[in-house]
């Protein structure tokens, strides 16, 4: 039975613009506009999307904070906004713009709150709060307060307040965002192990494609609130139309290079550089460079992810709701913040 259900979800925002000096109209955002998904357990799956795709809404509403306008949505068999602090008790949530610990507290205080929050068994308290600040490498920072943690150790100290209670599910929303390639790898590292090891069903929204390469066999892409797509990321290439190159080196300075399957894109001298479909295979075309022209040297050049899902972003971003908006009208809810 899947972990996480969403049927038909979406979520409409209504915000007030000006339009003129003393004219203010109504305006509705579709946030998240009829998503259908489901994810297993012991999943680990990318959700990313540009700017204001909805991939924040989306995680809002998984957690309980967000009511849906429409659709049903379940995690863990429970409607997160009515069973909200039930829920609670099952998920774990790090939003990497924000923390959960306590700014003035050392990070043991929040720890010790935590265990109190969630009712952890003290055994149990103990061995996750050790197997955290090890892998980690939280332990020497455990009696100094939040405020005076850089940001790679406060997002360590948040990711670990967050699997205390030995969530079924983590969502991750950027949970590397700013962080040096050092922090990026031991925090990717963790979750890595944290997914395989213990088996939690993991949800990451992420800028960085890199975390959705090394964590992710499974990435779900939105835009305008939609899912444009679902599968591994080895499929994007086919669905964002990639494609790779093959550089040729030639004996000699020649016109562009004709061959079936793959057009010339650059030529500097006797070095020319041919796409073809990153979906078939470089054979035919290296072979009928090879037939026709005189060569030094020949490689291929793999498309970059970044530039598969840029093009997927810019071909599907015009007319939508836009991002940035964040006005007043937020439906959230009823019940207490979820303890964490
Ligand atoms: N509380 C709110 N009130 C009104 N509109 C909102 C609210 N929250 C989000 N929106 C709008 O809903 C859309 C989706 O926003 P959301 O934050 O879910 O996007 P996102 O994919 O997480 O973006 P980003 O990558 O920039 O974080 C945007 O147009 C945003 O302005």
């Amino acid at each position: 039975m899947p972990l996480i259900e969403l049927d038909d979800v979406a979520r409409t925002f209504t915000i007030r613009a000006k339009t003129g000096r003393f004219r203010r109209e109504k305006r509705r955002v579709r946030a998240v506009d009829g998503l259908t998904f489901t994810v297993e357990a012991g999943e680990c799956v990318g959700y990313i999307g540009p700017n204001g795709a909805g991939k924040s809404t989306t995680i809002k509403m998984l957690t309980g904070i967000l009511v849906p306008s429409a659709g049903r949505l379940r995690v863990a068999g429970v409607d997160p906004a009515r069973d909200r602090v039930r829920l609670a008790r099952r998920i774990g949530v790090v939003f990497g713009q924000r923390t959960t610990l306590w700014w003035d507290l050392p990070l043991r205080d929040s720890y010790e709150l935590a265990r109190r929050v969630y009712r952890i068994p003290a055994a149990r308290y103990r061995a996750n709060l050790e197997r955290c600040l090890d892998l980690l490498e939280l332990g020497p920072l455990l009696d100094t307060p939040v405020r005076q943690l850089s940001l790679g150790q406060r997002m360590r100290g948040d990711i670990a307040a967050a699997l205390l209670h030995d969530p079924e599910v983590l969502y991750l929303d950027e949970p590397t965002i700013g962080l040096d390639i050092v922090s990026k790898n031991r925090v990717r590292r963790f979750l890595k192990d944290v997914n395989a090891e213990a088996g939690t069903t993991v949800l990451l929204t992420t800028h960085d494609l890199t975390d959705i390469e090394q964590l992710c066999s499974r990435v779900m892409v939105i835009d305008h609130g939609r899912l444009i797509h679902d599968g591994g990321l080895e499929d994007l290439h086919a669905v964002g139309r990639s494609e790779r190159t093959l550089v040729v080196d030639l004996a000699e300075v020649t016109a562009p290079i004709e061959v079936a399957g793959a057009r010339v894109v650059r030529v500097d001298g006797p070095r020319q550089w041919l796409a073809f479909p990153a979906t078939s295979s470089a054979a035919p075309v290296v072979a009928a460079v090879a037939a026709r022209y005189p060569l030094v040297d020949l490689s291929v050049r793999e498309p970059a992810i970044e530039d598969v899902i840029a093009r997927m972003y810019s071909e599907g971003t015009e007319g939508g709701p836009g991002g940035g908006a964040h006005p007043e009208e937020e439906r959230t809810a009823s019940g207490a913040a979820p303890p964490s």
